[in-house]
């Protein structure tokens, strides 16, 4: 499978599974792109996307006609100096945000013509979303924030099932904890359960090694890899951090809103390099995050 020998630090062979997640036949799983060949279909497809935030002499033109294909069980990267458009782009194909002009793709259904009712039980039931802060509820115990999109959707609650995931996210004794009561990694290892439960078409994380260390961004970045190569899921996720960029198979990188240049399997050095030569280019520095400095 394509990318699996290039994870920086995953310690997996090639050719080598890991355990599949639970409740997902190996049959289900969708078509893996293969390098070099078009992809059969694409996940998400945005279409000359435009992004205006305000209008006349302060207009701010976040995204300025981005056209590409996510295929589906792929990971992506999304790059770029800051203000360049990231955040913005992963509002806009996630249908968090509407485009100001364009079309974004879920599969066959352009998000842009739903309403926002659709859109929302949309997002529910297809899409899982994983941030820097993690975004879990205080309130609820680890096993009811890993419940929640299931019961916002009106979906069946298998109890099984839940308990299944997060042995499978390292955390199988702590379903009664509060996430208060748990580590930076331990959270996000509750929000990526809490992204798989639905068993989402697509998987959105913005920063998600953001706020963690180079050792809990690995296993963060294992499991994500993971519910591409094992779940057939296709994540998308914006990162400044190379190291973290290189378990993708795929590194876009924005520069003033338009996608510039795009890389197939690179390594953190090549990435890097990359993001130097856009970051000297526009003379604008990365935000920095802290976590995984000086990682590959
Ligand atoms: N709600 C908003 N209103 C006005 N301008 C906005 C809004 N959101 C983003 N922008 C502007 O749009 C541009 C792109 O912002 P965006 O957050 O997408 O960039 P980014 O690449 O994610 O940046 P960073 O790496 O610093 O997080 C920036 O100039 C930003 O100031």
């Amino acid at each position: 499978m394509w990318g699996r020998s290039r994870q920086p630090g995953s310690g997996r062979a090639e050719g080598e599974e890991s355990a599949p997640f639970p409740g997902v036949r190996r049959e289900d799983r969708p078509p893996v792109p293969v390098p070099g060949f078009p992809p059969v279909e694409a996940a998400v497809t945005l279409r000359d996307v435009h992004k205006r935030y305000g209008r006349g002499n302060g207009a701010v033109h976040a995204l300025r006609g981005v056209t590409i294909g996510l295929p589906r069980a792929s990971f992506t990267a999304v790059m770029g100096p800051s203000g360049s458009g990231k955040s913005t782009f992963l509002q806009c194909a996630a249908g968090l945000d509407r485009p100001t002009s364009g079309s974004v793709l879920l599969g066959e259904t352009d998000l842009t013509k739903l309403r926002e009712s659709r859109l929302s039980d949309l997002r529910l039931a297809r899409l899982g979303f994983v941030f820097q802060h993690f975004n879990l509820l205080p309130a609820l115990n680890v096993y009811q924030n890993v419940r929640l999109p299931l019961k916002l959707a009106g979906r069946p609650v298998d109890r099984d099932r839940i308990e299944q995931m997060l042995a499978r996210v390292g955390l199988p004794d702590r379903a009664r904890h509060r996430p208060g009561e748990l580590s930076g990694g331990q959270q996000q290892r509750v929000a990526i359960a809490r992204a798989l439960i639905t068993e989402p078409d697509v998987i959105f994380a913005d920063e998600p090694t953001g706020a963690l260390d180079t050792a809990t961004a690995a296993e963060v970045l294992t499991l994500l890899r993971e519910a591409v190569d094992n779940l057939g899921a296709t994540v998308v996720m914006v990162t400044h951090e190379p190291s973290a960029a290189a378990w993708a198979d795929r590194v876009v990188f924005l520069v003033d809103g338009e996608l510039s240049d795009e890389l197939m399997l690179g390594d953190p050095e090549e990435i890097s390099a990359r993001m130097r030569v856009l970051t000297s280019a526009t003379d604008r520095p990365q935000s920095a995050t802290p976590g995984m400095r000086g990682r590959g």
